[in-house]
């Protein structure tokens, strides 16, 4: 189980975002989390994958915290691959540092060999992305948060990709949490919904 629990957050000078938020993940959930811009998505999505540290409350897995060093088992998918990668890495080397990379998980992407020696500024947000989400896959995450991952594809790598994220995490046991503007995707991925700011 994926769990937060009492989670406060304020950016510093910034309004409190969330002030005791508690939610549950099960293995193989995949949960939307669904809120207005500017509410705290990504803050929590961050917050699940332990790349921010929250003022108040904590975020455990079957009942144990996030690993302060080693292979976390919350990956996060962010919006913005570039941010995601050393600038100075090929895609080779980037995942190698996830241990070794399934071919089937690059084909699955739709990964074009040539792609693996090129660097960041080398490849379309697009091409990028899909090396983020194959290094993400890679770490065998117990739980993956996906922020609006998908938004730089087009409708047809879109399907596809969250065709294979979807049979990755139902074949592995992976929990979901997924944040997206789109209700046919929320509609098709969800298997349930999390308001934030819902009382
Ligand atoms: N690093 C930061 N420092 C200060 N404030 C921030 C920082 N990052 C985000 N914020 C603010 O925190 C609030 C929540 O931001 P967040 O990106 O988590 O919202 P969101 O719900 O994901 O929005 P969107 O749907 O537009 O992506 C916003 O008001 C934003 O301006």
């Amino acid at each position: 189980m994926l769990e937060a629990k009492d989670i406060s957050f304020a950016y510093s000078g910034g309004r409190v975002l969330y002030d005791g938020l508690s939610l549950q993940i099960a293995p193989g959930e995949r949960i939307a989390l669904c809120a207005p811009s500017g509410f705290g998505k990504t803050t929590l999505c961050r917050i699940l994958a332990g790349y921010l540290k929250p003022a108040a409350g904590s975020v455990m897995v079957d009942g144990s915290p996030l690993p302060l060093r080693g292979m976390c088992p919350v990956q996060l998918i962010g919006q913005h691959p570039e941010n995601m990668v050393d600038p100075r890495q090929t895609m080779d080397s980037m995942l190698a540092e996830a241990g070794d990379t399934p071919s089937e998980l690059l084909s699955g992407l739709g990964i074009r060999p040539e792609w693996r020696r090129r660097h960041a500024h080398e490849l379309s947000g697009g091409e990028l992305q899909r090396f983020c989400i194959a290094r993400a896959l890679a770490c065998a995450p117990r739980y993956l948060v996906a922020d609006e991952s998908t938004a730089m594809f087009d409708a047809v790598t879109q399907a596809r990709v969250w065709r294979f994220l979807m049979r990755w995490c139902e074949k592995n046991g992976a929990g979901l949490v997924f944040v997206s503007h789109s209700p046919e995707l929320i509609d098709h991925v969800a298997t349930r919904t999390i308001m934030l700011g819902a009382r």
